[in-house]
């Protein structure tokens, strides 16, 4: 059992909003904040949300070896910094990464034992609605992020575990007993 978990899924799937509430029960959960170069969504706080940089700061963080991980995605940067990572697997905490399919396969190729979730809308047209309904994003990146929906759920096998998010107390309910179940073994 890796002190390492990945949660992925197609944006607007709510991995967000169900890992917020998994913080809320599990204060000893530590959710990494990732830097992005994607502009802040309205009531997004810098340092809590994410790190927002520019896209050359982005890209002397990677020169540097600062992150973990990075991918493209719709049209902007997002990278795990290396270092709070590693401090809490040092210190021994369990830390969970909220990333998509690119960054997930580079974390399966250096942390083989991090256990890696993928979180399944109960149907496209659904997810498009939550996407809509958030409201926080242009149309052109409504379009990207549908297009790309579809190729991280044909993604969806290579992860341990596969959550449909349609009940949200019940996904919720199946990422804890995943996360705690597996613990105990
Ligand atoms: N089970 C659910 N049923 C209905 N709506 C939901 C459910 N889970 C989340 N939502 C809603 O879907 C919308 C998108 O959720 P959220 O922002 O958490 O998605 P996300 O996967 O984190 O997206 P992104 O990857 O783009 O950050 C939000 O408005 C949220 O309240
Ligand atoms: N590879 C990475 N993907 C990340 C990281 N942080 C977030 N994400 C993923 O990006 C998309 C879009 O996020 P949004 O906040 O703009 O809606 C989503 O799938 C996130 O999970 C990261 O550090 N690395």
């Amino acid at each position: 059992m890796g002190a390492l978990i990945v949660l992925t899924g197609p944006s607007g799937v709510g991995k967000g909003t169900l890992l917020r509430s998994l913080i809320q029960r599990h204060s000893e959960l530590y959710l990494s904040i990732s830097v992005t170069t994607r502009s802040p969504r309205p009531g997004e706080v810098d340092g809590k949300n994410y790190y927002f940089v520019s896209r050359s700061a982005f890209e002397r963080m990677v020169a540097n070896g600062e992150l973990l991980e990075w991918a493209e995605f719709a049209g902007n940067l997002y990278g795990t910094p290396r270092q709070a990572v590693e401090e809490h697997i040092r210190d021994g905490r369990r830390i969970i990464l909220e990333i998509e399919l690119q960054g997930a396969r580079q974390i399966r190729k250096n942390f083989p034992d991090a256990l890696q979730i993928f979180i399944l809308p109960p149907s496209l047209l659904e997810l498009e609605y939550r996407i809509r309904s958030r409201a926080q994003d242009s149309e052109e990146a409504i379009t990207r992020r549908l297009q790309r929906a579809r190729t991280e759920i044909a993604a969806a096998d290579e992860f341990d575990i596969c959550i449909v998010n349609d009940d949200f107390a019940k996904a919720l309910d199946r990422i804890e007993t995943t996360l705690f179940a597996a613990a105990a073994c």
